[in-house]
């Protein structure tokens, strides 16, 4: 990056467990009534809060994960690594290719996440809790759409810290 250049991500969009909790439980109002699903694919590590709470919810006891690591460095888009595949069997329930399945992830950032996972699993339903705009058209279901440059603050990346009062703030 150049000096002048702008960061990737400018803006902050920090998100409490209490926060997360109500936007995890919208998700689970949007899905209901919207198809009867016999298991949850979560993606880990991100997807399995939110995949918990939507399980219990929604009254699904089957859960599966698959694993998709892309963030190796804080903020830093790596290589996307599928850490672990879905059950080969899970897939071929209901006539195959996912059918009956909800994918659940904390986020779609760029898409790529997304677009593996429903390359595995075409038929399935795939719902987040926050999109950004690239990742978008990937999802069917989710809740807050914040801008590409948001960076997201998880609560369990994040711990309390003290603030300085603002009027003994620098600038930048
Ligand atoms: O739309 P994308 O640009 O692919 O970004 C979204 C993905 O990035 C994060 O996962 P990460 O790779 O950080 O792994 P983690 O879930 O184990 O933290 C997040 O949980 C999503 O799965
Ligand atoms: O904690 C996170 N916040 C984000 O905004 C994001 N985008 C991809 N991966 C992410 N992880
Ligand atoms: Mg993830």
């Amino acid at each position: 990056m150049t000096p002048d250049a702008e960061p990737l991500h400018s803006k902050a969009f920090p998100v409490s467990w209490d926060q997360f909790h109500r936007d995890a439980r919208a998700l689970a109002w949007r899905l209901s009534g919207q198809g009867e699903w016999h298991a949850i694919v979560c993606i880990t590590r991100g997807g399995l809060v939110p995949a918990a709470i939507v399980a219990r919810e929604l009254g699904i006891r089957v859960i599966e994960t698959v694993g998709v690591a892309s963030y190796h460095e804080y903020k830093d888009q790596g290589q996307l690594e599928v850490v672990k595949p879905v059950n080969g069997a899970l897939i071929d329930m209901d006539g195959g290719q996912g059918a009956g399945i909800l994918i659940i992830d904390d986020l779609v950032d760029t898409g790529a996440t997304a677009r593996v996972v429903r390359d595995m699993l075409p038929k399935a339903h795939f719902a987040t809790v926050y999109a950004k705009p690239k990742g978008r058209p990937l999802v069917d279901t989710f809740v807050t759409e914040v801008s590409q440059d948001t960076w997201i603050y998880f609560p369990w990346d994040m711990g309390f810290a003290f603030q300085p009062p603002i009027n003994k703030r620098s600038e930048g």
